[in-house]
C-alpha cells in the first residue's frame, strides 16, 4: 500500500460549512465580517486552498447572499486560491466580478437529488454549466466540477458507481480541472467508497479526484483512509466540522479539517497546514456561532 507524499487540503467552512447555518446568534445571517475573519485566520494556517462563498440565489440560500461582499472583501495573500461555487452563467459572472480565483460547478450523480438542489436534471446542470466553462476559460480561471450523492441519496437512496463515473467524467470532459466527489449525506462506508472510486479513477486519473465526505454516520475518517489507499491526494474538509447541504436533510457536517490533518500527520503525509492554528481557528468559529466544536481532535486536545 502507498500513500501520496502529500495531501492537498481544500477548505470547505466559508461556503460549504456556513451555507446552512441557521445562526440563532445572528438572527438568520452570518454577518459578512465574521467570514471575513473566519477567512482571514484559515489563511494564516497555512492551507493553500479555501472555497470562500457561493454565488447562487439569494432565495435558494440565503446565508451566501453576500457572497460578493465576501470575495471583494478578502486580504488576499500570494499563494492561497479563494474559490467560489456557482450553479450557472449568472453565479459564474458574478464570481469572476468578484475575483474568485477559481470558480466549481456542481451536479450530483442522483436526478432526484439535482432536482431539489439546483432545479433541474442532472443533464440540463451539464448543459448549463458549458457557458460557465467557457467563460471561465476566457478569463483563465481554473473549472472544479463537483458530483454530489456518490455514496448515497436523500431521495433515491443507492447510488450506482457508474452513474457517479459517468457524471465525472462528464464534467472531466467538459473541462473541469478537478472532480471532487461528494459523499453528501455520508452514509459511505470504506468498500463502497472504493468501489465508487474505482469506478470513477477507470476514465479520470487519480490526481484529478478530490474526497469530499460528510461525517453524518462518524465513516469519513475511515472512508478517507481508504480512499488514501487507493491514492486520493486531494481532500475537501470543514474546520470544527462545520456545514451539511440545505437540500439534503439531515446530512450533517464536512469531515472535520482537524481531523483529516491528523489522520494525515500520523500516516507521515505533508499538507503543509498548521494543526495547532486550524484547531485554534476552529474554537473561535465554534464560538462565535455558539456551537459545540465538531472536531474529535480539537475536543481532545482542548484550546
Ligand atoms: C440554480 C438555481 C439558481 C436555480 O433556481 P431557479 O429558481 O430554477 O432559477 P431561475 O433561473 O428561475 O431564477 C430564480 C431567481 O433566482 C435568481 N438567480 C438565479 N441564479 C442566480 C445566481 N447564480 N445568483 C443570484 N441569483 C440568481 C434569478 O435572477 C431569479 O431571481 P428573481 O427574478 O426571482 O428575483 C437555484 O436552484 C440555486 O441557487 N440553487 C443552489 C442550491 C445550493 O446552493 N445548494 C448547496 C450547494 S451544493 C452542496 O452543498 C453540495 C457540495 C457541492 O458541497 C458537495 C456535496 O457535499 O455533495
Amino acid at each position: 500500500m502507498t500513500f501520496p507524499s502529500h495531501v492537498k487540503l481544500v477548505e470547505m467552512s466559508p461556503r460549504d460549512g456556513l451555507q446552512n447555518e441557521s445562526s440563532d446568534v445572528f438572527e438568520g445571517m452570518v454577518p459578512t465580517a465574521i467570514k471575513l475573519e473566519l477567512i482571514e485566520r484559515l489563511s494564516n494556517t497555512g492551507l493553500t486552498h479555501i472555497e470562500a462563498a457561493s454565488f447562487v440565489s439569494p432565495k435558494w440560500v440565503p446565508q451566501m447572499a453576500d457572497a460578493s461582499a465576501v470575495m471583494q472583501g478578502i486580504q488576499r495573500r500570494d499563494g492561497i486560491i479563494y474559490s467560489a461555487l456557482t450553479p450557472n452563467l449568472k453565479g459564474a459572472e458574478n464570481a469572476i466580478a468578484s475575483h474568485a480565483g477559481e470558480i466549481a460547478v456542481f451536479s450530483a450523480a442522483s436526478e432526484a437529488f439535482t432536482e431539489k438542489n439546483i432545479n433541474c436534471s442532472i443533464e440540463e446542470s451539464l448543459s448549463r454549466f458549458e457557458p460557465v466553462i467557457e467563460l471561465a476559460k476566457a478569463h483563465n480561471i481554473p473549472v472544479r466540477g463537483y458530483v454530489s450523492t456518490v455514496l448515497g441519496c436523500p431521495y433515491q437512496g443507492e447510488v450506482s458507481p457508474n452513474e457517479v463515473a459517468r457524471v465525472a467524467k462528464r464534467l472531466y470532459d467538459m473541462g473541469c480541472y478537478e472532480i471532487s466527489l461528494g459523499d453528501t449525506i455520508g452514509t459511505g462506508t470504506p468498500l463502497s467508497a472504493k468501489r465508487m472510486l474505482e469506478a470513477v479513477s477507470r476514465d479520470i486519473p487519480i490526481n484529478k479526484l478530490a474526497a469530499h465526505f460528510h461525517d453524518t454516520y462518524g465513516q469519513a475518517i475511515a472512508n478517507l483512509y481508504a480512499v488514501l489507499e487507493e491514492g486520493i491526494g486531494i481532500i475537501d474538509a470543514s474546520v470544527a466540522g462545520l456545514g451539511g447541504c440545505p437540500y439534503a436533510q439531515g446530512a450533517s457536517g464536512n469531515v472535520a479539517s482537524e481531523d483529516v490533518l491528523y489522520l494525515l500527520q500520523g500516516l507521515g503525509i505533508e499538507t503543509g497546514v498548521d494543526l495547532d492554528q486550524l484547531i485554534t481557528t476552529g474554537y473561535w468559529i465554534s464560538d462565535q456561532l455558539k456551537r459545540q466544536n465538531g472536531s474529535k481532535v480539537a475536543l481532545a486536545k482542548g484550546r
